[in-house]
């Protein structure tokens, strides 16, 4: 059961790769429909265009990011089976945890609805966010599955009690910050501000916390390309990037503290990757949003969330040597 909980481990992190892939290629509306694509099980091929469009007149088919789509939907469907799969494994082994796995067969469910929503509402910001948000939690309840499911290792340094409380805090800001690059990129507010390291212009005097943070934004047929005027795009972007650097010094001094007590090995991991993703992130800016480049900085936003589950992961479970 371990060996496939690491299987639907990686699985998920596919399937968090193509829903980037799938959003930022515009292609999240690539089938106007849900579970189908224009009312067919696969994408249409050529010579159902004609009744694909006279049933979305407004949406012509595109092949490229209809595939997108429902290349994404498939492998989420699978992914889903897994989890399902996982939850009956550890049903039938009286060893293995119990809650975890159901908790997410209902994630997984609630996640569906929300892909579904993304179609349905067009692309609202506030459930494709959620849809990010809702993938980063599974991923990191697998991961946490997984670790309950590996050997233990020895007890901790001693002195490290203390950094429980730091860890959880970290993971919390780290949480804010994936919400507000979601958001970011929910709302195409990527290329709100181009210049480093501050935004170009009278920025500070234009800032539009009300409309930029509204949950709904004003009522549209669609939110595709985004609907808020750019004070309001401008303002999600800026403080995407003033987190970034609250999360930074959190996350380093977090770093700082498990090198200190001899936590080495997860110190490094944790800077590493937040490196990484710093420089993903200026690099997003800098090159106008490549895809590559965007892509991977949602992954490497999710292994950071990872790096963070494992170090709470390592300080907590002392409980079981106490
Ligand atoms: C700890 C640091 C950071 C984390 C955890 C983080 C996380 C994220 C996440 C999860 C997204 C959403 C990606 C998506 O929807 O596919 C995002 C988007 C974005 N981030 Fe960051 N970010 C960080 C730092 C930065 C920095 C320093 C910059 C620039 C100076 C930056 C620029 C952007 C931009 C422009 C987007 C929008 C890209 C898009 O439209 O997909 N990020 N970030």
């Amino acid at each position: 059961m371990r060996n496939f909980t690491l299987f639907t481990l990686a699985l998920a992190l596919v399937v968090i790769l193509l829903g980037a892939f799938t959003r930022l290629t515009d292609a999240g509306l690539g089938c106007p429909d849900w579970p189908g694509c224009y009312g067919y099980l696969v994408v249409p091929q050529e010579h159902q265009h004609a009744i694909a469009e006279a049933r979305f007149p407004e949406r012509p088919v595109e092949m490229a990011k209809a595939w997108a789509e429902m290349v994404h939907r498939y492998v989420a469907g699978t992914l889903g089976l897994c989890i399902l799969a996982l939850a009956l494994m550890a049903w039938r082994r009286p060893a293995a945890p119990k809650g975890l796995p159901w908790l997410l067969v209902g994630l997984v469910v609630f996640q569906a609805a929300l892909g579904m929503w993304t179609v349905t509402l067009n692309l609202l910001p506030l459930v494709v966010m959620g849809h990010l948000i809702g993938g980063f939690s599974i991923l990191a309840l697998l991961f946490l599955l997984w670790l309950r499911q590996s050997p233990q290792r020895g007890p901790l340094p001693n002195g490290t009690k203390p950094l429980g409380t730091l860890a959880v805090v970290a993971t919390g800001v780290l949480l804010v910050q994936i919400m507000l690059g979601g958001w970011t990129s929910a709302n195409y507010a990527s290329l709100a501000c181009t210049e480093l390291p501050v935004c170009e212009g009278d920025w500070a005097s234009r800032l539009d916390p009300e409309a930029a943070f509204h949950p709904l934004p004003p009522p549209a047929k669609s939110y595709e390309f985004g609907v808020l005027d750019y004070p309001a795009r401008m303002t999600i972007h800026v403080s995407h990037r003033i987190w970034a650097l609250i999360t930074a010094l959190v996350l380093l001094l977090l770093a700082l503290r498990l090198w200190t007590q001899g936590l080495r090995r997860e110190a490094l991991a944790v800077t590493g990757v937040l490196m990484l993703q710093l420089m993903l992130g200026i690099a997003n800016v800098v090159a106008s949003l490549p895809l590559p480049v965007a892509v991977a900085h949602n992954g490497v936003a999710a292994l950071l969330l990872l790096s963070l589950v494992a170090v709470n992961y390592r300080l907590w479970q002392r409980s079981r040597y106490e």
